[in-house]
């Protein structure tokens, strides 16, 4: 029986990511929490005909039984960013609902795989880690923060440069998950670029997420792409966790899950012995990281790029940490 409950379910992410993960045949009960309108989605979703039994969920009373016993627990509620804002300016309103949620999961499925999805990333993941050590039922295995967008834009701008298929595109994209902290690492890519494509590959990969931010123009930030990624993300952690399927993804963890050889080339790549978390490319197994991978040869160009993204992620990651 497998459980997976989607916190803010009824939002621009939740619903076509609940939608993408009631196709899947992986899943028995997926269960839709959020503090509005979660029946109505529960009931529109509960009509197709897969496998999985929907159920819908709405309010802080009725959020012990939508995540009690989940194998799984993706979370994207909260705040998206309007035109202006930072991913960090989310931090006021999205912390306080993140820990919450993370408070429940921590009481009422301390085994689940947490996917962090709400922003900033780079902050939340720390704050999801910290409730669940002050409950001590830590697992740093089987916390996530969700950067597979960053990857899917990688695959998709570089395939669109070299007029290739993205399926044959796979960019490793490290750090963490907010403009300079995203590093893409174009050069173990096997192919070769100019000056020019370089910088405007790497700032489109860092900034994919202002471009859709801008284009809606005050209405919210990227969701049906983020919903792809989500679901892709979520789904491979249950291939792997159920049907013991080797996947790799690149996420956002606490290094302490790391392998010696991975935290060092965070060190190395960063010049930063300090780092505590950090998006490495992750083996998925039966009890989430099953092993990480180091970072690989880097360019000249990028040890610049890691430099600036240790240095900002240091500031974000303390600010989550210290959280309370
Ligand atoms: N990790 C990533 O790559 C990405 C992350 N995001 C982040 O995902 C988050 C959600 O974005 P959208 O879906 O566009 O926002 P949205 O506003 O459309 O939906 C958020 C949902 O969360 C719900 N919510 C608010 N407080 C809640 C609580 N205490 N418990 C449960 N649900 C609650 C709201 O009712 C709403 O339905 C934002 O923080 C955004 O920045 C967005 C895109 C990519
Ligand atoms: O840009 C935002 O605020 C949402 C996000 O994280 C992304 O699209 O990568």
């Amino acid at each position: 029986m497998v459980k997976v409950t989607v916190c803010g379910a009824a939002g621009g992410i939740g619903q076509p990511l609940s939608l993408l993960l009631k196709q899947s045949p992986l899943v028995d009960h997926l269960s839709l929490y959020d503090i509005v309108n979660t029946p109505g989605v529960a009931a529109d979703l509960s009509h197709i005909n897969t496998k999985s039994k929907v159920t819908g969920h709405v309010g802080a009373d009725q959020l012990e039984e939508a995540i009690k016993d989940s194998d799984i627990v993706v979370i994207p509620a909260g705040v998206p960013r309007k035109p202006g804002m930072t991913r960090d300016d989310l931090f006021k309103i999205n912390a306080g609902i993140v820990r919450d949620l993370a408070t429940a999961a921590a009481k009422f499925a301390p085994k689940a795989f947490m996917c962090i999805i709400s922003n900033p990333v780079n902050s939340t993941v720390p704050i999801v880690a910290e409730v669940f050590k002050k409950h001590n039922v830590y697992d740093p295995r089987r916390i996530f923060g969700v950067t597979t967008l960053d990857i899917v834009r990688a695959s998709r701008f570089v395939s669109e440069v070299k007029g290739k298929d993205p399926k044959d595109v796979n960019v490793t994209v490290v750090g963490g998950h907010s403009g300079n902290t995203i590093v893409p690492i174009l050069s173990q890519l096997g192919e070769s670029f100019t000056q020019e494509e370089l910088d405007a590959l790497t700032h489109r990969i860092q900034f994919g997420g202002d471009e859709v931010v801008k284009a809606k123009d005050g209405a919210g930030s990227a969701t049906l792409s983020m919903a792809f990624a989500g679901a892709r993300f979520a789904l491979n952690v249950l291939e792997a966790a159920v049907k013991g399927t080797s996947v790799t993804e690149c996420t956002y963890i606490d290094l302490a899950a790391a392998s010696p050889e991975a935290v060092q080339s965070v060190k190395e790549a960063t010049g930063d012995d300090s780092l505590t978390y950090f998006s490495l490319p992750v083996e998925l197994g039966p009890d989430g990281v099953k092993s990480t991978l180091p970072i690989g040869a880097i360019s000249d160009y990028e040890k610049k790029l890691f430099a600036a993204a240790g240095a900002e992620l240091k500031g974000n990651i303390a600010k989550g940490a210290s959280f309370q």
